[in-house]
């Protein structure tokens, strides 16, 4: 059906629904990547992209073949670059509730176990690292700790990162409401741009974010300060209410892990 015309142009309700779905799925695009390094790379790519045009534009013939020749092979950059972007964005998709199988967790009674455990740790200037897995499996990364397999507890959780133990380097990983192991060692972030004052458990906590739709807390040694990695980003500074209120969001229905061991 033909809304208007322009010219000898026809546009149809086919293609006001095209350029809705594009225009969308822009939109989503850069909601996902905002403040990320990624969309400083989209923007060189866009930069490119524009000039391009302006040489084949301004008939500018070397310089419009150089630009002809780096638009032929942006895929391949495009997926080299945001490798990390898009393995995330695929992870997301399949946590959809269309494609994702979604189960039940005794989710509140593990947010008052931590919360509790977090504002202890604070207190007592206790470094830690919690990892909760979702729906991407992490058993690669629980194989590197030391198995536990307890129900999660505040005091369990205050033990296993008292200085000078054992178990008390590395992270936790936490999957529905057992404490899978401790000591796990994370991949670290490839996020060049963040903070110095971030040291290696932020790195860490950041790195399986990334790769993975882990949830992250953490509580700095140094400065007490309480900080959850999600999706590839650090919300630090937060207080134990703002803590507990990211963890039901992130351990709601919508986000539980699925039925496969970590
Ligand atoms: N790859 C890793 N995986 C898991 N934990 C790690 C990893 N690398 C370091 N850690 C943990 O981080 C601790 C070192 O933290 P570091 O001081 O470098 O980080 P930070 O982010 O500055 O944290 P804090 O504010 O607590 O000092 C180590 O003792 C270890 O427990």
């Amino acid at each position: 059906m033909e809304l208007f015309r322009i010219g000898f142009l026809s546009f149809t309700l086919l293609d006001l629904a095209d350029v809705s779905l594009v225009a969308f799925m822009l939109y989503k695009t850069y909601q996902y990547m905002k403040g990320t390094l990624a969309a400083q790379i989209f923007l060189g790519l866009l930069v490119l992209l524009a000039g391009s045009a302006v040489a084949s534009f301004l008939n500018l013939t070397s310089l419009d073949w150089i630009f002809s020749r780096l638009t032929s092979i942006w895929f391949i950059v495009v997926v080299i670059l945001f490798q990390p972007e898009i393995r995330r964005m695929l992870l997301f998709l399949g946590q959809h509730r269309i494609f994702g199988k979604f189960f039940q967790n005794s989710s509140e009674e593990v947010i008052n176990a931590v919360v509790s455990a977090v504002g202890e740790l604070v207190d007592l200037h206790y470094g830690a690292l919690i990892v909760f897995a979702r729906n991407t499996g992490l058993r690669i990364y629980v194989e590197t700790g030391e198995q536990i397999g307890a129900k999660v507890s505040k005091r369990l959780l205050v033990s296993l990162f008292f200085p000078n133990t054992p178990l008390h380097d590395g992270a936790v990983i936490i999957k529905n409401a057992t404490i899978e192991a401790a000591r796990c060692v994370l991949p670290l972030t490839q996020n060049e741009s963040i903070s110095e004052t971030f040291g290696m458990r932020h790195r860490s906590a950041l790195g399986i974010s990334e790769i993975s739709d882990a949830f992250v807390v953490i509580v700095s040694e140094e400065s007490g300060r309480v900080s959850v990695a999600e999706n590839g980003q650090l919300f630090s500074g937060l207080s134990l209410p703002e803590l507990r209120e990211r963890l039901r969001h992130a351990l709601s229905e919508k986000h539980v892990p699925a039925e496969e061991t970590v």
